[in-house]
């Protein structure tokens, strides 16, 4: 049990955000699921609800301090500057004032105390670049306001987290074609650091045992199929071995997401986004979670977009933000695992 609310960020509002949130908010009795609100333009909110012919009772409140209070009988939102239009499946660049005002405030309320944890909707990164958001996601973009709050150097780790694979990707949210030359010793190395201390403090693992990827094909068969695994990847893995982490790899990235194969890990580091990705979609779209590791308060995502193509047909399957809630939730309470 948490004695704070979580922030849940809107997304963008041309997406499935909104009615993950009606259908969320509509079970959370049934669920148990902890008390949130969300920060929306509340006029756009009751135009999607009525669009859909869904009977959510939602209140606007001006404080988190009412969330609790508000929850059990309506979904509270918390009414941002900006106002959208109702255009579900059609992305406005002029919605991205409003998207981004809300992933700032539910930041604030978590550094802050105020909510325990932030719960992002999806956004889309096209109408958002289009309107000058420098960021390729809200990973990137989190570890940057941590930076500015606490003055202090934060490397965000992307976590995408489901009921039989934990899978962290080294460089993230860039062209294929840059990822070797942006694998460092260096991001490696902080790369598993913090995910194995965030993996004790923040999963209660005790000793999290590690599986590293090959960035080639077969890890590099012995330098034949490329030279990464033994000039960069093997040394780091040597040196983080020699202080005590229990890591096994390079391993090929083929071979190491089967049934058995993770059984032996608690956590699969990839060197690129898709190596990751992919795994951890195809093993369990609808329940895995995205979580930033590194940052000085909780986030967590639903680990699919926007989903512009079924936006507002009521189609969209609220599993994976309610697994965020959750693991949000757990994480809060220190009972996540
Ligand atoms: N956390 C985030 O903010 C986040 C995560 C992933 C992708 N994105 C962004 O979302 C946009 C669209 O990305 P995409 O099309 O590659 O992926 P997507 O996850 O939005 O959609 C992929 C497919 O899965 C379906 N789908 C997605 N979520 C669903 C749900 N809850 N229920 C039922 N079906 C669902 C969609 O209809 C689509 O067919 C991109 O701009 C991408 O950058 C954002
Ligand atoms: N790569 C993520 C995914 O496909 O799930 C997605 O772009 C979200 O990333 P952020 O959490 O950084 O927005």
């Amino acid at each position: 049990m948490i004695d704070r609310p979580l922030a849940v960020s809107c997304g963008d509002p041309a997406g499935i955000g909104p009615e993950l949130l009606f259908r969320a908010f509509g079970r959370r009795e049934a669920l148990g699921l902890p008390a949130f609100a969300v920060l929306c333009d509340p006029d756009f909110l009751q135009a999607r609800a009525d669009r859909m012919g869904v009977d959510v009772p939602m209140q606007r409140i001006d404080d988190w301090t009412k969330v609790e209070t508000t929850f059990a009988r309506a979904l509270p939102v918390l009414p941002l500057k900006a106002r959208f239009d109702d255009c579900p499946g059609e992305p406005l660049s002029a919605h991205a004032t409003g998207i981004v005002e809300s992933i700032d405030r539910g930041v604030a309320a978590s550094l802050s105390g105020e909510a325990a944890a932030l719960v992002t909707l999806p956004i889309a990164k096209a109408p958002l670049y289009e309107a000058g958001f420098a960021f390729p996601g809200h990973t990137e973009y989190l570890g940057a306001l941590a930076e500015r709050a606490t003055g202090a150097q934060v490397q965000p780790v992307m976590m995408l987290a489901g009921p039989s694979l934990r899978a962290v990707p080294v460089t993230i949210h860039i062209p294929l074609s840059a990822v070797p030359g942006a694998l460092t010793a260096e991001l490696l190395e902080q790369t598993i650091r913090i995910t194995e201390r965030d993996l004790r403090v923040r999963f209660g693992l005790s000793r999290p045992r590690i599986a590293v990827s090959g960035i080639n094909p077969h890890a590099g068969e012995s330098g034949k199929m490329g030279h990464e695994e033994i000039d960069l990847i093997a040394p780091v893995l040597h040196a983080l071995r020699q202080e005590g982490l229990d890591i096994a790899g390079p391993l090929p990235a083929d071979t190491m997401f089967h049934e058995r194969a993770r059984a032996g890990y608690d956590v699969a580091i990839c060197m690129y986004h898709d190596q990751a990705l992919i795994a951890a979609k195809a093993l369990a779209f609808d329940e895995t979670v995205n979580v930033t590791l590194g940052l000085p308060f909780i986030r967590t995502s639903p680990d699919h977009g926007t989903a512009f193509d079924i936006a507002g047909t009521g189609i969209a399957r609220e599993d994976s933000f309610v697994a965020a809630l959750i693991m949000a939730a757990e994480m809060a309470a220190g009972s996540a695992s």
